[in-house]
């Protein structure tokens, strides 16, 4: 059987909304919608492979069509075949995507990149007959385990958001099964913060913990006496605290913070992981790292982080991926990962679960869908058919 890659679509969506957090708002938000269109046939059907960009990161439209996609397309189709022949090899697909790119400066392609490779992996999955999470774990000699711990993204600022609102927005996260929520901060006063922190710790009692998200919003001055004030409250971590790259902020805050903290979301590549890793104080028996592989460089990358990691003595436990994409929820799944983020009720139909799939003492149990299991969403389903058709 043939298995050729015989064309790369995408098309940019809105995902925008209202809300806003301590750097952006999300009212021109968009995402690449990609589809790696092959030959292969499964069950009398092509198959199809489907990415799309996380968010908080813009379409790539111009690079996917101008310098990525034509690169797959012009590779001689063998030299991307696994040695079997009987599949698409991932990374050689990523080589190729690759080629002519020097090193450094990730974020200018890393979404371009990782929205291609998340497409590739979920037809190499579909192509297996496999879900995604269910080859990762075999490949990497591991027992796959379909029950992923997710949490409640939200605690958004947008116009006319009271505490009272804020409050029911959180009440609807416990009513829905999450016992971790989290919540913006830096995008108003420390003191109208911290009331907005009382107000969502007073609703959620012993019911959930919550976490809080500066979104790379403050200097070391601002962190450290948000630092003061949020040490005295049991929260699950204090997220992103000053600019992502400032490794040097982060490892001062150590001092001031006892408390977990996490970062990673806007960290490109397994250098810039290594980075933090290596200079960023962070701690691998408390902290959290949400390196988001559509945002970076995808799974090929991802797995490269990994070891990284594993060389530095983190274990892949201590990842929760930012973007609450299922491609993140097969990594947790496939191979161990600490879990994935969620937006119950925003970025939609990008991020989620599979219909039916509902959250139960704060986990979903992954679906047995071949790939990575968009097929299982409809509303999702429904505009990545209309691209690939
Ligand atoms: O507001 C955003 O850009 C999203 C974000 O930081 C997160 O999900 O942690
Ligand atoms: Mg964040």
């Amino acid at each position: 059987m043939s298995v050729r890659i015989v064309d790369v679509r995408e098309i940019t969506k809105p995902i925008s909304s209202p809300i806003r957090n301590a750097y952006i708002d999300f009212t021109k938000m968009t995402t690449s919608l990609v589809a790696v269109v092959t030959d292969a046939v499964r069950d009398g059907k092509r198959v199809v492979g489907y990415g799309f960009n996380s968010n908080g990161r813009y379409g790539q439209g111009g690079l996917i069509r101008e310098r990525f996609a034509p690169r797959l397309l012009e590779a001689d189709p063998k030299t991307l075949l696994n040695s079997g022949g009987d599949n698409i090899d991932p990374d050689k697909a990523w080589a190729a995507l690759m080629s002519n790119e020097k090193p450094g400066g990730h974020g200018e392609r890393s979404v371009a990149v990782g929205t291609i490779d998340m497409a590739i992996w979920d037809a190499v999955a579909k192509i297996a007959g496999k879900p995604l999470f269910r080859l990762l774990a075999e490949r990497h000699n591991r027992k796959a385990d379909p029950r992923v711990f997710v949490y409640a993204a939200g605690g958004y600022y947008y116009p006319g958001k009271d505490l009272s609102a804020l409050r029911g927005e959180m009440r609807g996260y416990l009513d829905r099964g999450y016992n971790v929520v989290k919540m913006k901060i830096g995008g108003a006063s420390i003191a109208e913060d911290q009331e907005r922190i009382e107000a969502v710790l007073k609703e959620i009692g012993n019911q959930a913990q919550l976490a809080v998200d500066a979104n790379g919003r403050f200097d070391l001055e601002t962190g450290i006496a948000y630092a003061k004030m949020l040490r005295e409250y049991p929260l699950f971590w204090y997220e992103e605290v000053g600019d992502p790259l400032d490794f040097q902020l982060q490892a001062a805050l150590a001092e001031f913070y006892p408390g977990p903290m996490a970062t990673g979301e806007n960290l490109f590549s397994h250098q810039d992981a290594r980075n933090l890793i290596r200079y960023g104080g962070m701690r691998p028996d408390r902290d959290w790292l949400q390196f988001d592989c559509a945002l970076s460089y995808g799974l090929c990358e991802y797995l490269r982080t990994l070891d990284v990691l594993k060389t530095h003595g983190w274990s892949p436990s201590r990842c929760i991926p930012h973007g609450g994409h299922q491609m993140s929820l097969n990594i947790a799944a496939g191979l161990g990962l600490g879990g994935n983020e969620s937006y119950p009720d925003l970025f939609q139909p990008y991020g989620g679960f599979p219909d039916g799939v509902r959250v139960e003492n704060g986990h979903i149990t992954m679906p047995d869908l071949p790939g990575i299991g968009f097929e299982g969403k409809s509303d999702l389903y429904r505009e990545m058919k209309a691209l690939a058709e």
